[in-house]
């Protein structure tokens, strides 16, 4: 029995021990590189648990610290496979590591991979080529930025931006660790996808599994990181909110814009030293007991006449054919000899706004014709992008404009609104070449034009806002300014035009000459 009970014992005992070596070697074969890279993380001390301040300024029971892996070369070795990884599923020209921490992965995955690199300064030296952006690299170039750790995103925001200064293209980033904080979302408003390695929650799950960490210190640190979101700082803010002005010069914008419309209203104001739009608006004067007193640019004899007038001084005319009383398709046969006449381009402020079914008629149908004589045509995006493609699909000749922003007050098209136009633009930038926007809002690729312009400021009595052409194009980065009244309403409109040619191409100038060192 006991010879038994022995046996039986030394059988289990054996048994025991191919149970637990099986499992050992199921555990090894299952781990995942992953796992394992979390664990060599834990064990070097690169994950800590504690209580940490962190750059963003919350406090933080773990601390990440990726510097350290530059210390142990396997273990750097296997944090650029991970990245490299994720990277193959990713199309880009050159790599951009976001200073420091992310440089030696950035180097090696270049080394690694064949594709080049650039640097971002973090200084920008006073002396020398007082470049931001180090190697070599040519404008539209897509760029991937490598990242080791995000939390708000903010890190990779200050590295976008001197990149999109070059004109360089940011769609991705790829970083070893997203603490799932916010950064992700605040990332995607700007346009640039966050692709991660390991997430925290991967982090926590890997490191409970294996025993480092209890299920209490994991239960706690998920409670923080499901509550702890952090927004993007003030830099983002600013990136999103204001104006973004760029160094380039018309001349250096006519290989950006992919657009051929865009390109010839290009080659014109560059011609013409013309970066005005005259806006062929209706006005009407009341007397004292709300008669009409005077009333112009509803006919079709005033409308040419005014081409005739502003043309020479102009790029751009911007025409409103519904309030034209007399249209016939012989107006938009003489108003398209005119601009062939003083060399300038129209622009029929439609604002196209309704499904891309109706929208395809509006622009091909009714008395008007648009496509026929518009080189220009703009939509809002409250109907999605199918708006765009009715537009582009019916006529392939126009340049689209979307509305960005609004000069009127009161107005919807705000941050996100704006961020949107920037992103349907950027998808359909073979047709939009620019936007309705109140300035510069980041992406050199697009022309920017401003409406509600005058110099004097103000406004009208139903919301209207005037600013002035130098604040419109030196410090708001618009390209051109767009005026109405301020021109149309003057006693001498070929005087007036030229005066707001030269405010706004001098503002111009101005813009450009505050980026010459
Ligand atoms: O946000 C916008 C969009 C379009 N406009 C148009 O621009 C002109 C401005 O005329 P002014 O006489 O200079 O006010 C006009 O055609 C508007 O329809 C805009 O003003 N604001």
């Amino acid at each position: 029995m006991l010879g038994f009970v022995s046996c039986f014992s030394f059988f289990d005992k054996v048994s025991l021990l191919n149970l637990s070596y099986f499992w050992i070697v199921h555990l090894k074969n299952n781990m995942s590189s992953l796992d394992a890279l979390i664990i060599e993380l834990y064990d070097k001390q690169v994950i800590q648990v504690g209580s940490f301040q962190l750059k963003s300024g919350i406090t933080s029971p773990i601390y990440i610290d990726l510097r350290l892996t530059i210390s142990y070369p396997s273990l750097l070795r296997q944090v650029v496979s991970c990245l490299q990884d994720v990277c193959r599923s990713l199309s880009y020209d050159i790599l951009c590591g976001v200073p420091y921490t992310a440089l030696p992965f950035a180097t090696l995955l270049s080394v690694e991979s064949g594709v080049p690199m650039v640097m971002r300064r973090k200084e920008i030296k006073d002396y020398g080529t007082k470049k931001a952006i180090e190697g070599v690299f040519q404008p539209n170039q897509t760029c991937l930025i490598i990242e080791d750790l995000v939390t708000s995103g903010s890190s990779v925001l200050e590295t976008l931006e001197p990149l999109l200064k070059e004109s360089l293209r940011v769609k991705d980033v790829v970083v070893l660790l997203d603490r799932e904080q916010g950064g992700k979302d605040n990332l995607a408003k700007h346009n640039v996808r966050l692709h991660s390695v390991l997430k925290m929650t991967d982090i926590l799950e890997t490191l409970r599994h294996s025993g480092r960490l209890s299920v209490e210190q994991v239960t706690e640190l998920f409670d923080y990181f499901h509550s702890t979101k952090v927004s993007s700082s003030p830099l983002s803010n600013s990136i999103q909110s204001g104006y973004k002005v760029h160094p380039l010069s018309f001349e250096q914008r006519l290989s950006l814009i992919r657009n051929k419309v865009g390109r010839r209203l290009l080659e014109i104001m560059l011609k013409k030293q013309s970066n005005l739009a005259v806006a062929a608006v209706s006005f009407v004067i009341f007397n004292s007991i709300n008669l009409i007193l005077y009333e112009d640019v509803t006919t079709s004899e005033e409308l040419l006449s005014i081409a005739n007038e502003v043309g020479p001084q102009i790029c751009i005319l911007k025409t409103h054919m519904d309030i034209i009383q007399d249209w016939t398709e012989s107006v938009s046969e003489k108003l398209v000899h005119l601009a062939k006449l003083h060399h300038f381009l129209i622009f029929e402020d439609r604002k196209f706004a309704d499904i891309g079914n109706t929208v395809e008629l509006q622009l091909t149908g009714g008395i008007f014709h648009i496509a026929q004589w518009a080189d220009i045509v703009n939509a809002h995006i409250i109907a999605g992008p199918g708006t765009i493609q009715a537009l582009s699909r019916s006529a392939e000749h126009c340049g689209i404009l979307l509305l960005a922003q609004m000069s009127s007050k009161g107005n919807l098209a705000v941050q996100e609104y704006t961020q949107k136009a920037l992103e349907f633009a950027q998808q359909y930038e073979d047709a939009v070449f620019g936007f309705i926007s109140l300035g510069c809002i980041g992406d050199p690729n697009f022309l920017y034009f401003t409406p509600g312009v005058k110099l004097e400021g103000g406004g009208d009595s139903l919301g209207q806002q005037y600013t002035d052409p130098k604040t419109v194009i030196a410090i708001q980065g618009s390209d051109v300014a767009i005026v109405g009244r301020g021109i149309i309403q003057s006693s001498n409109r070929r005087e007036a035009a030229s005066t707001y040619r030269k405010a706004c191409w001098d503002a111009y100038l101005q813009r450009l000459e505050e980026y010459v060192e």
